[in-house]
């Protein structure tokens, strides 16, 4: 059983040529960030452009629970009035982050380093993701955490009386992990420094340092050390949140592997961290240009022109597997339609998503006629060619928004309709996607139509 309601089927035919401007939400990211700095500082934090997915609305409504005042105007601004670093309020209750890993985790590290307790909560997808990534960590700072076996949730965190600064490898490429320990730093006199071996998205880092905090990166052999000054004084901002790379990938990959397609998805954040998949389908011969390229509020930002493509393709290189860590589903969809075989390794991290998003994607191509292998930390997709994939079956969506998306791109270009089991999820990160696909031509049918 999901928590979002009975399960919703629609089914994804094959579509004409989706044409037309694709406006998609704001960035996740960026809207939890917002939402949870905001909420640590001392004043009125402005954010226009917020994603208005579930997800970030459970972001918003913990931030409340702890202390901060949250709210939206008609005209859909958000503000916050935050409580400053170590302000938090004891919640009253359990802080249910519904499907959302982003949210938990990085709540749970802002949290830790306040002498107040919190007990966690999320639906069936996020109560069976590891939590013990994060939990590990904030014990070092003189957390400590109670939660079900695996280091599952629901949890409870007992945030530390007297924290103390600490020095952490991050043992995952994790941007989720990277910043619970930044913002558990936040509140422990002294130096915080964290360690990535491979770099992930550093949205973190790039607000920290907006909102006052002082921040530094530096290359090392050991990897990029991330160096934070505790008890910061943070200062509101105005915040303008880019479009999310992550849901242009759908509008993107649909219109490459649609027949006749031409799309213009604008305003889209190409921050170099997220940017892997724009590279990747490039590389497979994508007609993909980038226009009217500029920075705004410190992040390049373009609008992506698209048109049908035959692609062929590739082995993509695991070292950019973290700047493009979501978008593996879609990507297996648009290597379904290419010639010849991609190659996804070092892809592990995508088994402990909302989803096992490899073996969701690999059964349900599967099931629509395309030939897969895979092992622990590797996908490969055989490509039966532009419209070539079979399609006619029933795909699972797992509680896992992109599983679902992935599949309905996958209907839009296939020979027969590809139905989606339950589509509910996708209200998580990107509400509109329906009717944006529906407005660029996409063809659904819902069970009862
Ligand atoms: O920090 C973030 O905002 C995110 C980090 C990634 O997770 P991991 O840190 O688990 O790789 C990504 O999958 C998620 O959608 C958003
Ligand atoms: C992995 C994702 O999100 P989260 O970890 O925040 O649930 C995602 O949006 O693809």
């Amino acid at each position: 059983m999901s928590s979002h309601g009975p399960a919703r089927p629609l089914t994804a035919k094959r579509s004409g040529p989706l044409k037309g401007e694709a406006h998609v939400p704001g960035d996740k990211s960026i809207s939890h960030r917002s939402l949870i700095l905001g909420a640590l500082s001392v004043g009125t934090t402005e954010i226009t452009g917020l994603l208005e997915g579930q997800d970030v609305l459970d972001t918003a409504k913990a931030m409340r629970a702890f202390g901060a005042t949250v709210t939206r105007s008609d005209d859909g601004v958000w503000t916050v009035q935050g409580v400053g670093v170590g302000g938090f309020a004891e919640p009253e209750n359990v802080i249910d982050c519904g499907n959302s890993g982003t949210g938990v985790r990085l709540i749970m590290g802002a949290m830790s380093t306040s002498p107040i307790t919190a007990t966690f909560t999320g639906d069936a997808s996020l109560n069976g993701r590891p939590m013990g990534r994060i939990t590990d960590p904030i014990s070092l700072f003189g957390a400590q955490s109670y939660g079900r076996q695996g280091g599952r949730l629901p949890m409870t965190i007992v945030g530390a009386a007297e924290p103390v600064p600490v020095r952490y490898a991050v043992p995952m490429p994790s941007a989720q992990v990277k910043s619970a320990v930044l913002f558990a730093g936040l509140n422990a006199p002294g130096q915080t420094v964290v360690i990535e071996k491979e770099a992930t998205r550093d949205h973190t880092e790039r607000m920290l340092t907006g909102f006052g905090a002082q921040v530094s990166a530096e290359e090392t052999s050991e990897g990029r050390v991330i160096t934070l000054h505790g008890q910061p004084e943070l200062k509101p901002q105005t915040i303008a949140v880019p479009r999310d790379p992550s849901s242009a990938a759908f509008p993107v990959a649909a219109a490459l592997i649609v027949e006749g397609s031409d799309v213009l998805v604008p305003n889209i954040g190409l921050n170099p961290t997220r940017a892997g998949l724009f590279t990747t389908l490039r590389e497979m011969g994508a007609d993909l240009t980038f226009e009217n390229e500029r920075l705004e509020g410190g992040e390049p930002v373009a609008d992506l022109r698209v048109r049908f493509s035959t692609l062929k393709g590739i082995e993509v290189p695991p070292e950019r597997a973290p700047s493009m860590i979501d978008e593996y589903p879609i990507l297996s969809v648009v290597a379904a339609n290419a010639e010849g075989k991609t190659v996804m390794r070092g892809v592990k991290e995508l088994r402990v998503k909302e989803s096992d998003r490899i073996d969701a994607m690999a059964r349900g191509l599967e099931a629509c006629g395309v030939t897969i292998e895979e092992d622990e930390d590797t996908l490969i997709v055989h490509g039966m060619g532009p419209g070539g994939v079979p399609g006619g079956a029933t795909t699972e969506a797992r509680l896992d928004h992109r599983i679902a998306m992935s599949f309905l791109c996958l209907g839009m270009a296939a020979k027969n309709p590809v139905k989606v089991d339950d589509v509910g999820p996708i209200a998580t990160s990107f509400p509109i996607f329906e009717t944006l696909m529906g407005d660029l031509g996409a063809q659904f049918q819902r069970d009862n139509a």
